[in-house]
């Protein structure tokens, strides 16, 4: 097995043909680090991701995966490192959740590799990993948003890298299982040395079980610490554009946050402009 891997940005831009998104952005992921990319709509949170799966290229910039540029690596090398958890996914009528999950085996050995012998139980392992093992052989289209988003994870899992990239794994979930993914990718990045990085609009599982949080505004990092260091009343504000207080868990320590109300557009101008 490979060591853990780490992430770097240098100095990123990145456009769409009529829109700049990222400008000058710099992230450092560590090697097994566990890290909430956080940040309104539209800021550029899920370029980002793509940017760091290969999946777009820099205008400007670099991308290091394990301190190699993805811009030097083949699409089938860079899948064998990354395994990236769209947002949404197309649907795949008359597909089976096996089928599916299988689909991650493929990603790294391209549309026309083989799966070998010892691909089976990477995806047992897989479906096992998020607890969906019961759906295997159920339609994908049959299942609820919740439960098929549980099956996306799966096909990530299946995919066997050592860089996780989860773009809002929790959508669509209940709190039972928004909190038993959150579990499942701590654990997992444990066990397997993995390095992750998970777009969350949900700031409590940031705070709770991000070890790191990068915060972008309009394109441009504007936090990056520990979350005792960055989710301050501040960050909600400047940030998030909501008014709020922030305390601390008593058991645990890690921040919790009280949001009280959206800022108006004009306040949060005039406060932070
Ligand atoms: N394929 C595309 N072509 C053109 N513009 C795009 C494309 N994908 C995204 N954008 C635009 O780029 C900007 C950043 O999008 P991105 O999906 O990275 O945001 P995000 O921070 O992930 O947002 P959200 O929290 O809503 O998922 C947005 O203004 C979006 O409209």
């Amino acid at each position: 097995m490979t060591k853990s891997m780490g992430i770097h940005l240098e100095d990123v831009h990145f456009g769409y043909p009529a829109r700049s998104v990222l400008q000058g952005v710099d992230v450092t992921v560590r090697p097994g680090e566990l890290t909430a990319l956080i940040g309104l709509n539209g800021c550029g949170k899920s370029t980002l991701l793509r940017l760091a799966a290969g999946l777009l290229q820099p205008n400007q910039g670099r991308v290091l995966l394990g301190g190699d540029d993805l811009a030097g690596l083949s699409r089938r090398a860079t899948a064998a490192r990354v395994a990236l958890l769209h947002q949404s996914a197309p649907a795949v009528p008359g597909m089976t959740v096996r089928h599916l999950v299988r689909q991650g085996r493929y990603a790294a050995r391209g549309p026309l590799g083989m799966l070998r012998e010892g691909d089976d139980p990477v995806v047992r392992r897989a479906l096992r990993d998020v607890g969906v093992e019961q759906w295997a052989d159920r339609d994908v289209d049959a299942l609820s948003g919740g439960e098929r988003q549980r099956v996306r994870l799966a096909m990530a899992l299946a995919q066997d890298t050592r860089v996780l990239l989860l773009d809002e794994p929790t959508t669509y979930l209940d709190l039972h299982h928004q909190l038993d993914v959150m579990q499942t990718v701590v654990r997992l990045r444990e066990e397997r040395e993995l390095t992750v990085v998970m777009v969350l609009h949900d700031l409590a599982h940031a705070a709770r079980f991000a070890e790191r949080i990068v915060a972008l505004r309009d394109g441009r990092v504007v936090a990056d610490g520990t979350p005792k260091e960055v989710v301050t009343p501040g960050l909600l504000a400047d940030v998030l554009n909501v008014a709020g207080r922030v305390g601390r868990d008593p058991e645990g320590g890690w921040p919790v946050c009280y949001p009280d109300h959206p800022l108006p557009a004009l306040e949060y101008e005039n406060q932070f402009h």
